[in-house]
């Protein structure tokens, strides 16, 4: 894991770009805290704490939402387009990477990050979706020219012409570059203005009192950006074409947002939506393992299956939804979620976030996320697709996944094979 960080830093080096910190940080961010990187554990503490204290924050939550909602004409004139009125089908996902992480103005996940307008800076926008998005499937779908790279000893790799590096640290590196002159312009207006408008303010307030220091808050940004690009994108597609091949749930759903004129504000105002957002992602999850950044903190048995303290363990969190509830695994049904007040209704083993100190720390802002934009699309578009098989068994289950090679595209998330749906608008119906 370090080698992946160690190489931008590396990078940044040889074309002489000034990098004072070494990679103890985002090794810490992403690594278990039990290892032994003091600095690294003590800012992934503290970075956690803050994400988490702003996300829970009620106060904001509305201004995200309206964030969303002030999305509804850009997602309905997207899928208009792109979808030729309901006569073509399409791959959803490409309209999330702009809206998940952009769209034209009030970005969610930026603007819960940043806190600042891209609508004037399409290229800044451009590049940060671009490079996020090649930084997630760097990090999750690392190959052997990458690895190589990263392992070999540095006075080794000194040698190595920068051209036959591999592109994701070239990307990474621009990235950075663009987290650097943001955070010096969230900074210089803070200095006019003492609100803290956006995670960065809040790291910039840190930075002043010791806590952190300046390049901890710029690889915190770096990691928040490419682990909330593709995995809230990639949610939206499978939760759109498990509506398009489930028929009967799709409706029901609309009926119950219909019955409130689609005014609902709060996950708890719909528990049908949010009961199928989270069937879809037990029936096909968006991410299969945890990271492998856990270790046991005492020796375990669980059944016959000894632990010990130290070991290095990633859950398997595809696996265990097919242990949810008492119904067919096999069969979508999100009244699984539901209790008997038709009340969303919590499972162990349902942890599309995972559990834990290393749980993710986006999920409150990925829930709002899936709920808000797919109300927006069920209210003006009819799902359907032709394509698409429905599984009955575990081997049907792994066919319809790509399963493919590592270059092939999206391979680092658990991806359907045939991802089109058909948006056919209602008003025209
Ligand atoms: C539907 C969307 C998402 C899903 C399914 C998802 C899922 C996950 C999972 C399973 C993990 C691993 C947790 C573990 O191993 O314990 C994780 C980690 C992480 N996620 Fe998410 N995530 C989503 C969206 C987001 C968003 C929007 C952000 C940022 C705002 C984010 C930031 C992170 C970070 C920084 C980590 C690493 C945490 C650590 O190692 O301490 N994720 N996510």
């Amino acid at each position: 894991m370090k080698g992946w960080f160690q190489l931008i830093i590396d990078y940044r080096e040889r074309l002489g770009l000034k990098h004072e910190a070494d990679a103890a940080t985002s090794v810490g961010i992403m690594r278990d805290f039990d290892n032994n990187n003091e600095h690294g554990t003590k800012i992934a503490k503290h970075y956690r704490k803050r994400v988490t204290e702003r996300m829970n924050k009620k106060s904001l939550e509305s201004e995200w939402v309206e964030a969303i909602n002030g999305q509804e004409d850009f997602i309905l004139d997207e899928f208009r387009r792109r979808g030729k009125e309901g006569k073509l089908a399409i791959d959803p996902a490409p309209v999330f990477w702009e809206t998940a992480l952009g769209e034209s103005s009030k970005m969610v996940m930026f603007k819960f990050a940043i806190g600042i307008d891209l609508r004037e800076k399409p290229k800044r926008l451009e590049k940060l979706i671009r490079c996020g998005k090649a930084g997630i499937e760097a990090f999750d779908g690392i190959d052997q020219h990458s690895l190589i790279f990263e392992w070999m000893p540095k006075f080794i790799r000194k040698f190595i012409p920068i051209s036959l590096w591999p592109d994701y640290i070239k990307e990474q590196s621009e990235l950075l570059d663009e987290i650097i002159e943001i955070v010096a312009e969230v900074k210089a207006e803070n200095e006019q203005n003492e609100n803290e408008s956006s995670l960065i303010s809040v790291f910039e307030n840190d930075v002043k009192l010791g806590k952190m220091n300046h390049w901890d808050a710029i690889w915190t940004i770096h990691q928040l950006i490419i682990a909330g690009n593709d995995t809230v994108a990639i949610s939206l597609r499978t939760f759109l074409i498990n509506m398009a091949k489930h028929q009967e749930e799709q409706e029901r759903i609309r009926n119950a947002l219909k019955e409130r004129n689609y005014g609902q504000k709060e996950l708890k105002d719909c528990p049908r939506l949010f009961a199928a957002i989270y069937e879809s992602f037990r029936y096909s999850p968006t991410v299969s393992e945890s990271t492998p950044f856990h270790t046991i903190t005492e020796d375990t048995t669980i059944r016959d299956m000894k632990f010990k303290k130290g070991d290095l363990i990633r859950s398997a969190i595809g696996a265990m939804s097919f242990h949810v509830g008492k119904e067919d695994p096999f069969k979508f049904a999100s009244d699984r979620f539901l209790d008997e007040n038709g009340d969303f209704r919590k499972y162990d083993a349902s942890v599309p976030y995972h559990v834990g100190r290393r749980d993710c720390p986006g999920q409150i802002l990925a829930n709002i996320q899936l709920f808000h934009i797919s109300k927006i699309i069920l209210k003006h578009f009819r799902l359907t697709t032709s394509e698409m098989s429905v599984f009955q068994n575990l081997q049907e289950f792994e066919n319809i996944y790509s399963g493919g090679k590592f270059t092939d595209a999206d391979h680092y998330l658990p991806n359907l094979k045939e991802n089109r749906v058909v948006f056919v608008p209602i008003s025209d119906e």
